[in-house]
């Protein structure tokens, strides 16, 4: 008899306590901060700290970051008890971050074609995501959908999330597609741009779930 396998949901980009109550509630497997000034879902190491002390239930806390520096992280993690560290960077310098910290670390993989899918991953988790628009001010949390039959029949080895222009009413098909193990989504499940919506992170974590349950 095979065992289902249940989707991993990580939503992303929390900024205020309706919204990381929801995922608490709906029972998100993963709760993150962005940690990025120019994005609407900055929140200071404090904000996020005062978030998390809610009690994020059986979610682990990311912390996501883009390019960071050593010091940058160290002052979020003076105040904002992390679980795990998302970045932007080479994949030599996750390995770094991963070795100075001690955290299990994250690393963002912007994908445009079938030949840009990585072979190994230097990290615990990589997330794949599309190459960001030319003209966007952050490189990720954009709203936009990477093209899901890239990444059918690929099965690598190690753990890996799809991100990228998830909402409800497509996060089933785009599991059924890529065979992902876990999703990631911000702008999908928001109201305005950093603001999250109870109910629509209550369907999107019931949807890609739905998938492999029952
Ligand atoms: O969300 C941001 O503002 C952001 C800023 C800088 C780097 C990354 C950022 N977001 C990344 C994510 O939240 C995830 O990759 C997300 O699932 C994809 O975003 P979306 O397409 O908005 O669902």
């Amino acid at each position: 008899m095979s065992v289902p396998h249940i989707t991993g949901v990580k939503i992303c980009g929390l900024t205020e306590e309706a919204g990381f109550d929801a995922c608490v509630e709906h029972g998100a497997d993963w709760i993150g901060f962005v940690f990025f000034a120019r994005s609407p879902r900055f929140v200071t190491p404090q904000r996020a700290a005062s978030l998390a002390a809610r009690g994020p239930g059986r979610a682990k806390t990311v912390g996501l970051f883009v390019h960071p520096q050593d010091e940058d992280i160290a002052r979020v993690l003076e105040h904002a008890p992390l679980d795990i560290l998302q970045i932007y960077a080479s994949d030599a310098r996750a390995q770094d971050v991963a070795h100075r910290f001690g955290l299990p670390v994250w690393l963002s993989i912007p994908v445009a074609g079938r030949e840009e899918l990585p072979t190994s991953c230097p990290v615990q988790r990589l997330l794949i995501e599309p190459r960001p628009p030319k003209d966007a001010t952050r490189p990720g949390g954009n709203a936009q959908k990477l093209d899901w039959s890239l990444l059918a029949g690929w099965a690598p080895a190690f753990p890996w999330m799809l991100a990228g222009g998830l909402r409800p009413d497509n996060v089933a098909e785009a599991v059924g597609v890529t065979g992902v193990p876990a999703v990631d989504v911000s702008s999908g499940v928001e109201s305005a741009p950093g603001i999250k919506d109870p109910a629509l992170i209550a369907s999107f974590v019931q949807n890609a779930r739905g998938v492999r349950e029952g």
